[in-house]
């Protein structure tokens, strides 16, 4: 029997989980999978190792309502496919840390509580990352689960990049720009030192474009700051949140137009970004698609403001060495990628037409002022790694 651990990456639309096969420090994937489509056509997909296809499974919106519906229906499918092996441990995005956790931390009853208490700071995510800790931990009580956070990357970031322009009181009451996607920009910072060290260690950019989307600036491959802050609702707009908005406009909802504090997050946690925008879809491939100009104006929405948190950490960095796209839209869109970095030409960017449209991970034009990069995120790559070196620690 091999040892192995399960990682889980649950999100609002999504679980995403990995098996992997471990063997001292290293390891590798022996399942990967996604339960996808939560509440509208969900579908379990799962594949091997080597990429062939384990399962596919199709449910009505009904069965797979939820994300707790959806945590179940994964671990009925991959309970007996774990116990041929011997589980070590299981590791998990949890994307809200607070203030106290800026390194992944073994979960016990006190931190696990300490854990809910976020869950009004991410309520896409945060119940959804720990329900699968709560029931795996009735199951098996014996077995170790590591929390991997989201916000821990950037809790070393310059104070000017932690704090709003709010009286202290309120940052010393913890409403501190967190920043997240944390477990991706360490990936993908790791990734770049590997295909550049020499840009890895200047000013760089990356680009998460995903169903939730943030840029972040880094310096040798450390936080600066990022376009996420307090919440996952800042900054970028997003397949359905908003990104960032004139804090007196949730004032207007709630006093002139008279909607509740639930209302107001429901329409910007839900119905707004690109879906908002459009009033089509919160599917970039969808906008893109079409023909409506409710879909072009989404579509130019995003690219800009895409475009303004570079050209804005420019600034922060006082200059640009490289840019890095990551994430569902930032992977594999072409189009996109390339009207940022047009936005872009103003700093000297120059994409290579035939490496942005080839998904190349170099992409950027002789003669371009920035180096382009396209890298794929692993999330749970990193959630693994984490989770290893601290069970290794312990033993
Ligand atoms: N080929 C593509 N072109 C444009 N957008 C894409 C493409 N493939 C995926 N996407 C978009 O990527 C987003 C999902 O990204 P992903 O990183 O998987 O999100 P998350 O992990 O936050 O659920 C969706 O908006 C989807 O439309
Ligand atoms: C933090 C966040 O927005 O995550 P996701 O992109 O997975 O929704
Ligand atoms: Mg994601």
């Amino acid at each position: 029997m091999s040892d192995v651990l399960f990682v889980v990456n649950a999100g609002s639309s999504s679980i995403k989980f990995k098996l992997y096969r471990v063997d001292g420090e290293d390891f590798a994937p022996l399942i990967g999978g996604a339960l996808d489509g939560i509440g509208t056509r969900p579908r379990l997909i799962a594949r091997d190792g080597d990429g062939a296809s384990l399962v596919d499974q199709s449910f009505s919106a009904q069965e797979i309502a939820s994300p707790h519906e959806a945590q179940h229906a994964i671990g009925d499918w991959i309970t007996p496919l774990i116990d041929d092996h011997h589980l070590i441990g299981v590791g998990h995005r949890v994307v809200h840390g607070g203030p106290d956790y800026s390194h992944p931390v073994l979960i016990d009853d006190a931190v696990f509580t300490r854990l809910e208490s976020f869950i009004p700071l991410a309520p896409l995510h945060q119940l959804t990352n720990l329900d699968p800790i709560r029931v795996i931990r009735q199951r098996r009580p014996d077995l170790p689960q590591v929390a991997c956070f989201d916000t821990a990357f950037h809790r070393d970031h310059p104070e000017i990049a932690d704090r709003f322009a709010l009286p202290r009181a309120l940052y010393e009451d913890g409403v501190r720009r967190y920043g997240f996607h944390g477990l991706s920009y360490e990936y993908v910072a790791g990734r770049l030192r590997e295909l550049d060290l020499e840009a890895a260690a200047g000013s760089v950019v990356i680009a998460h474009l995903g169903s939730g989307a943030s840029a972040c600036a880094l310096q040798d491959g450390h936080s600066q700051d990022s376009t996420m802050s307090f919440t996952a609702l800042d900054g970028l707009p997003m397949g359905t949140r908003c990104g960032a908005l004139d804090p007196g406009v949730v004032l207007h909802l709630i006093e002139q137009k008279g909607m509740s504090p639930a209302e107001v997050g429901h329409l910007l946690y839900h119905d707004s970004g690109l879906k908002g925008l459009s009033g089509i879809s919160s599917d970039m491939r969808e906008l893109l698609a079409s023909e409506a100009p409710e879909a072009a104006l989404a579509v130019d929405y995003f690219c800009l403001k895409v475009a303004q948190a570079i050209a804005q950490f420019t600034v922060t960095l006082g200059r640009l060495d490289a840019l890095v796209f990551t994430a569902g839209i930032g992977e594999r869109s072409a189009p996109i990628r390339a009207r940022i970095a047009a936005r872009l030409a103003i700093l000297g960017m120059k994409l290579d037409a035939r490496a942005n449209e080839a998904n190349d991970s170099r992409i950027d034009a002789e003669g371009s002022r920035q180096r382009v990069f396209v890298i794929p995120t692993d999330e749970e790559a990193m959630i693994a790694r984490h989770t290893l070196r601290l069970l290794k620690g312990r033993a």
